[in-house]
């Protein structure tokens, strides 16, 4: 293959007249154009050869195809590649060429058939899958639409109420129910896909088995008033979930266009449609985000070393509380033997019993059975002492946040534990060295900062001194991948990555209330922004002695920027601490509704009295631009120190940990990319004056002065960072 080419097709013909086309893009035979062309040249020499009766498409190595070449859209969109013209894959060559071929065609589907893959797959005449393959239209996860053809076949193959919820959710279905649904005709053992596949496509030839072109096909499509009723409730629902995102509504239209007016108009609507959702910036936060996802695994110094994971045989944990549980839970799912320890019989009971709950919840919603259940399960022991310790290959420390308790921890393991164990801690906020302070272990010290719940959420900060070896942060990157977490690795700081960002947040509204902003208003604008919920509605879920206790570390370390409110602990002595006292800044009813609590004015004035602020006209009456502005600008100039000092190798890290530990956004691709597209100049611009007027807790990080002095981008590399790592 030359090296500038993506990938390729091969073509061989076999004895029985049937030519088998080969996708070959490792690592997931992804349609690049290269793919694309070639599999073109492979089908018309296929179509013109005489000794050709019919045609097979595989992918190479176990794997259809995980669909068009994500990178490619990120090439059009960077104008380092010239689109081709609108419809030319979709309709001149898989349409024209594949489906409306004289020979027919049959897709031996292995592994997945992903996007365009499936889009590809659905053109031929028949699909033979094997067991489990994954088959899916998610695109508009990427932020772009099926524009293969997807938008008109699926709904023909599978119904449109099916095909509508496969590419709504880009959730993929398996190949069994794929059969089941009709996508699939055959689902067949790995090792007889090929023979299959081939046969099949003689007895099309032969009239043994239907030939069936999938974009004609109406049996499946209902009648046109109720199609219309089916899509207008999508839109509803869409409009409701995804109120910030043009794409999936613009997809529902090629998807309307094709059944009202057919499908060829249908498919030309999907190009046109396909080709401006390109453009749309949720589409670049959205593809920008799936490569940073990916990227955060590749550790320079660490992951390129070439350096094997050890095999994790045995975990323990310390600590049986929410977090401790939670952890345990992720391990056991992932099928890891797991010792929970805690300090007395009654605290342990109930750690295995958080653990039972957070399964048998599964068991209830019907993920999980009642066998598994009990398999699961059967993987956690409990322990008051440590002399079970003596094989485990990681241990991880979930107890509360004190540093004398943990210390001490720590030198117990180091005596009781093998000489190779980890030894992770779950601390949100404590110095690592501080905890590590007393053992001679401080290579395989270690942070494994889970986010509650921990089995649901999926970030995984992984924390590293100056000390810990490459080996063990690649043991725990390969751990964090099996309990299928998406890892960031970040240096070590008071807050690491996700809680230094997430503190300005939660600052920057208590100051805006201070100074007369509405709290409701400002959660409103924020949930409108993309946030699952504004940041009063936040303080009130983690409760209020977790965010007193947050504060206290940061006005500790950073007293320089941190806005002292006395909101919180003005509730807080009145005992409203949160949603789980069902009073915090709202009011909670039976069913943990909210509902705003016009008692809450006493706590802001009184708050107001003792910090001497002001209400300021100009801030009561902010625009919901403004109050984004004034609550994100201050994350932007956290995460630029944190980039700046090195605590985060790649601005892409930051962007996953805001996505993935803070809610921020998706599309809109992250904090650092969001800040990009608002532009240097312009938010450095703005905290400055705040900075004038409303003191240092906006006032702009060297780093961000720079960059904003010269409006250049936030995310590009850190040259010369001051590595603390
Ligand atoms: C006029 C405009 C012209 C252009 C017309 C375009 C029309 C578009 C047509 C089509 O409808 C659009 C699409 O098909 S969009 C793509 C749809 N497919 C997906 O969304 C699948 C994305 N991939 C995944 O979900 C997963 O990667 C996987 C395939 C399930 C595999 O998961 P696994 O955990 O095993 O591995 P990963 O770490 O995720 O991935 C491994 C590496 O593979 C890279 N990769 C995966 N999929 C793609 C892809 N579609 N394109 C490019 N690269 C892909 C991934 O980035 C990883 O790379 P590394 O370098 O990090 O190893």
């Amino acid at each position: 293959m030359d090296s500038r080419t993506k990938g390729k097709t091969v073509m061989e013909v076999g004895g029985d007249g049937v030519a088998v086309i080969t996708l070959i893009n490792p690592p997931v035979n992804s349609l690049s154009f290269d793919v694309l062309y070639n599999l073109k040249s492979n089908y018309e020499e296929a179509l013109s050869r005489n000794d050709v009766k019919a045609i097979v498409i595989t992918g190479a190595k176990g794997k259809f195809s995980g669909g068009f070449d994500i990178s490619g859209f990120s090439e059009i969109q960077k104008g380092t590649m010239k689109e081709p013209k609108v419809g030319f894959i979709s309709i001149d060559i898989i349409t024209d060429l594949l489906e409306a071929a004289r020979k027919p065609s049959v897709a031996a589907i292995d592994g997945l058939a992903l996007g365009g893959g499936l889009e590809l797959s659905m053109a031929c005449h028949a699909r033979i899958s094997t067991p489990g393959a994954q088959l899916g239209l998610p695109e508009l996860q990427l932020g772009v639409i099926p524009g293969f053809g997807g938008t008109q076949r699926l709904p023909r193959l599978v119904g449109l109420t099916k095909a509508l919820e496969m590419i709504l959710t880009s959730k993929p279905v398996r190949a069994e129910e794929g059969h089941s649904l009709g996508l699939i005709d055959a689902v067949v053992p790995s090792a007889e896909l090929l023979t299959t596949a081939r046969r099949w496509a003689l007895d099309i030839v032969e009239r043994r088995k239907p030939w069936i072109t999938s974009l004609l096909k109406t049996d499946k499509l209902p009648p046109l008033g109720e199609a219309r009723e089916i899509l207008k409730f999508a839109r509803g629902q869409t409009r409701k979930q995804a109120p910030n995102m043009k794409h999936p509504l613009m997809c529902l239209d090629a998807l309307e266009m094709g059944i009202v007016s057919g499908p060829r108009v249908g498919l030309e609507k999907e190009a046109e449609v396909g080709s401006q959702v390109i453009s749309l910036d949720t589409t670049k936060g959205l593809i920008h985000v799936f490569f940073s996802q990916r990227g955060t695994v590749k550790v320079p110094g660490v992951t390129d070393r070439g350096l094997m994971p050890r095999k994790i045989k045995k975990v323990a944990i310390i600590g049986g509380g929410l977090m401790g549980s939670g952890i345990a839970t992720a391990l056991i799912l992932s099928n890891y033997p797991v010792i929970l320890k805690e300090v007395n019989e009654k605290f342990l009971e109930a750690g295995i019993g958080r653990v039972k709950a957070n399964l048998q919840s599964r068991v209830r919603k019907g993920s999980m059975s009642k066998e598994k259940f009990e398999k699961t399960m059967s993987l956690l022991k409990g322990s008051l002492d440590y002399e079970s310790f003596r094989d485990v290959d990681m241990v991880i420390e979930a107890v509360i946040e004190n540093i004398s308790l943990k210390q001490q921890i720590f030198a117990d393991l180091e005596k009781y534990c093998p000489q190779h164990c980890i030894l992770a801690s779950n601390t949100s906020t404590i110095d690592l060295n501080k905890i590590g302070e007393r053992t001679k272990s401080q290579d395989r010290i270690v942070g494994a900062h889970f986010f509650s719940p921990a089995h649901v959420m999926p970030l995984l900060e992984i924390v590293r001194t100056n000390h810990t070896s490459a080996q063990v942060i690649v043991d725990l990157l390969d751990v964090g991948k099996k309990i299928k977490k998406t890892p960031v690795v970040v240096g070590n700081c008071t807050g690491f990555a996700v809680n230094r960002m997430f503190f300005p947040y939660t600052q920057a509204a208590m100051f805006l209330v201070e100074r007369g902003a509405d709290p409701y208003l400002i959660d409103s604008a924020v949930s409108k922004f993309g946030m699952p919920m504004g940041p009063f509605r936040l303080c009130d879920l983690v409760g209020f002695g977790v965010a007193i206790a947050t504060a206290t570390q940061f006005i500790e370390n950073f007293p320089e920027r941190t806005y002292k409110s006395m909101i919180i602990p003005l509730m807080q002595e009145d005992k409203r601490a949160g949603e789980a006292t069902r009073k915090g800044f709202y009011l909670y009813d039976d069913k943990r509704k909210a509902k705003p609590d016009p008692e809450l004015k006493k706590y802001i004035e009184k708050a107001r009295s003792i910090s001497g602020a002001n209400v300021d006209p100009k801030l009561v009456k902010l625009s919901e631009k403004e109050i984004i502005e004034m609550t994100f600008f201050p994350v932007v100039n956290e995460a630029c120190r944190v980039f700046a000092e090195g605590i985060a190798v790649k601005a892409a890290d930051l962007d996953i940990a805001a996505i993935m530990g803070m809610g921020f956004p998706p599309y809109r691709g992250g904090i650092m990319f969001w800040a990009d597209s608002i532009g240097s100049k312009y938010i450095y611009s703005r905290l400055d004056e705040w900075s004038k007027t409303y003191g240092d807790f906006f006032k702009p990080c060297a780093f961000l002065a720079e960059r904003g002095s010269k409006g250049a981008p936030l995310s590009a590399p850190v040259e010369q960072a001051r590595s603390r790592l």
